[in-house]
């Protein structure tokens, strides 16, 4: 299967990496770019072709993987939609974007053809994407195999409903951001205390890695974050001291907040 990626960006390096640390064959990946310097230095990195163009790119590939920014997508479906047309089912689309629905996506290409959505996140870098996957009607079976088997590569797939794509982008797309956000406060509040930075974020870095990794376990056995929160703060202790002045100052509050702009912003980017 031929692989055919527009936009080299990171999340596109990221998964091409993973899918070649994997096992995958570099050699089937194409890529194209816009300025000329990213599709040659990650095809040169992962044994793959750079493309002349997005279209000949889409002439080539059996999976049209669309890694560009979402402002930009309907522009590069205008150059290859007309051989996406004329190839119909034997090439499928797989778009990244965040906020790009498949209506909108079909909507550019005036016809339904075989178009998948998928969400993945900055942790495929390491292998640990939570990655939502939703086909349209046309996708078939064995394409929707050969997509879910590339960003198997580079973490989990969920299949959820497209109706659910905001939400599950501001969990898992954005998340990471706003948890990085948290361990650089963390890093801040121990060089407040005396600690170098860098020790600081190892330290939170590696306290929040155990919390996730103590979570997933305790929820596969029923439990739910309350139930480890309980187990961490001793009556009278410093936990619930911390956790009564976080919520004095508004953070779990701040944290819907900040899923309700990113919902409100997915829905703006239609
Ligand atoms: N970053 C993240 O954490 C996540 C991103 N996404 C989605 O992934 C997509 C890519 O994001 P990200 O990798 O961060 O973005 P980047 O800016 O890193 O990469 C975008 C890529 O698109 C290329 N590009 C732009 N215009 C064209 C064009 N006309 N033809 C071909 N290639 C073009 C750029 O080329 P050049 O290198 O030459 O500039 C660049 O390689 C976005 O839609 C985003 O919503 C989804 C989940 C998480
Ligand atoms: O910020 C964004 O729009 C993209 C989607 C999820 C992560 N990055």
């Amino acid at each position: 299967m031929r692989i055919g990626f527009i936009g080299a960006g990171s999340m596109v390096g990221a998964i091409a990496r993973g899918a070649v640390a994997a096992g995958m064959d570099g050699s089937s990946f194409l890529f194209s770019d816009a300025r000329g310097v990213s599709a040659p230095a990650l095809a040169a990195e992962v044994g793959g072709t750079v493309a002349s163009s997005n279209d000949t790119l889409a002439w080539q590939a059996d999976l049209i993987v669309l890694g560009v920014k979402p402002q930009v997508q309907s522009a590069v479906i205008a150059e290859i939609r007309s051989t996406v047309k004329q190839r119909g089912q034997e090439v499928a689309v797989l778009s990244i974007a965040a906020g790009r629905s498949l209506e909108s996506m079909s909507r550019d290409f005036g016809a339904t053809v075989p178009l998948m959505r998928a969400m993945p996140n900055v942790n495929a870098q390491v292998g640990a994407s939570v990655t939502a996957l939703c086909p349209n009607d046309v996708v078939s079976d064995a394409q929707c195999e050969a997509a879910r088997s590339v960003l198997e590569t580079v973490g989990s797939v969920v299949d959820i409903e497209e109706k659910d794509f905001p939400i599950f982008t501001a969990l898992a797309g954005c998340s990471p951001a706003w948890f990085f956000q948290m361990i650089d406060a963390f890093g801040r509040a121990g060089v407040k205390y005396g600690l170098k930075k860098a020790q600081s974020v190892e330290i939170a870095a590696a306290a929040m890695l155990g919390s996730a990794q103590l979570m997933l376990k305790a929820a596969a056995e029923g439990a739910n974050p309350s139930t480890l929160i309980d187990q961490v703060t001793s009556p009278g202790g410093s936990t619930i001291a911390g956790l009564l002045a976080g919520e004095e100052a508004g953070l779990s509050t701040a944290i819907v907040r900040a899923v309700d702009a990113a919902v409100g912003h997915d829905h703006r980017l239609g």
